[in-house]
């Protein structure tokens, strides 16, 4: 049906002064941009006489910057989506400097790439790639600036992969990313519902939605495979299978999403990792992540967790994994709130560097703000 064109005075009013406020935002974005521009070339006047490396990315800048949108925000937007916005300006004045280039556990259409645009914005240019170690590894030797790769899931728990490839690295972690999980059943143009024998999904998703499956689909087969995108990639051209994936697999395969949500955990939620070779100042508000390798013995952890609790150091994570060195010895991840260059965090560090076998720091960097 056509709409026919309006002549009501309220409604040209407001449309009028809509049509001011959007010249006046873009002149104003641009005016950022030109900033931006500006400051790219102080980095690299910077690196021309010495001073410092030309490291365009600032994630501590950038947490402050959206720190900042979201608490002098003042409604009707809510503070998450007015960052959200912030998130795409700046990502768009980045891309003027230098796109960041970041490589991400693929294929196309993961949650991990959900993660990286989450976190970087649309101007990345993004790189898919089949294993974690394969994103260490390009990070590692230059070819991108920064990874992604999962760490956690708050249903399933740890990656442990992610946590044992850093056992051999010499990367840092420069971020954090929080992301919502919601898992959706979706089929293809194809498919026959009533005549949907398997559904195919991630394993750490098909764990994800044991009871959904348990409930709704008892006898339908449940096939773990590399990835959601690989599922619903399948899925794609096959007439008696569903999968399990997030909304980025839907669009990408054309799949239509039968049933939302089917997660068992409404919170259900994943954390990644910003992986690089970059020091990232204090933001203010940051995470400390570290490998700590103990002597086996009584009170050996114990030991360990009292020189944080001596500094009032608020830890946030434990994960114990087998030590690389074998024989029943075991290694400690241990994240905690604060950075290596606040006080306290240096104390407690000495007194941890004296009870530990070997210390590693993966790095400090800004809490996940959106
Ligand atoms: C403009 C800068 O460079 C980049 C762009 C930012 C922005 O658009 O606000 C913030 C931090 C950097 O990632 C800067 O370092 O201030």
């Amino acid at each position: 049906m056509a709409t026919k064109p309006t002549n009501n005075p309220e409604l040209l009013k407001l449309r009028d002064e809509i049509d001011g406020i959007d010249a006046e935002i873009q002149r104003l974005i641009n005016a950022r941009a030109e900033c931006a521009q500006r400051v790219a070339e102080v980095k690299l006047e910077a690196r021309k006489s010495g001073l410092e490396d030309a490291v365009f990315y600032r994630p501590e800048r950038e947490a402050q910057v959206l720190q900042r949108v979201m608490a002098r925000n003042s409604g009707p937007l809510d503070n998450e989506d007015m960052a959200k916005l912030f998130r795409e300006i700046m990502s768009a004045c980045l891309a003027l400097e230098k796109p960041v280039e970041v490589a991400y556990l693929g294929p196309e259409g993961t949650f991990t790439q959900q993660a990286a645009m989450k976190h970087f914005g649309q101007w990345a240019k993004t790189k898919p790639l089949l294993a974690i170690d394969e994103v260490f590894r390009e990070v590692e030797a230059g070819a991108v600036n920064y990874g992604v790769v999962p760490v956690e899931n708050s249903t399933e728990g740890v990656v442990n992969h992610t946590l044992d490839t850093f056992l051999n690295s010499n990367l840092k972690i420069c971020g954090e990313v929080e992301l919502r999980i919601h898992q959706h059943l979706m089929i293809g143009k194809n498919t026959q519902q009533k005549a949907i024998s398997r559904v195919y999904s991630h394993q750490q998703s098909l764990a994800q939605c044991r009871k959904w499956l348990d409930a709704h689909m008892p006898h339908v087969e449940r096939i773990a495979v590399n990835s959601n995108a690989e599922a619903a990639k399948r899925v794609h051209s096959e007439w008696n299978a569903a999968a399990i994936a997030g909304e980025m697999a839907a669009e990408l395969y054309d799949l239509d999403i039968i049933h939302q949500k089917i997660e068992d955990r409404p919170d259900n939620s994943t954390r990644f990792l910003i992986i690089g070779q970059q020091y990232v100042q204090p933001s203010g508000n940051d995470k400390t992540s570290l490998i700590v390798s103990m002597r086996n013995g009584p009170g050996v952890l114990f030991n360990l967790l009292e020189a944080f609790s001596k500094h009032s150091i608020d830890m946030t994570r434990l994960e114990t994994r087998p030590s690389p060195s074998g024989s029943w010895a075991y290694v400690f991840f241990i994240d905690f709130k604060g950075h290596l260059e606040e006080e306290h965090v240096q104390k407690a560090m000495l007194e941890v560097r004296e009870r530990a076998v070997e210390v590693k720091v993966l790095g400090s960097y800004p809490m996940a703000v959106l």
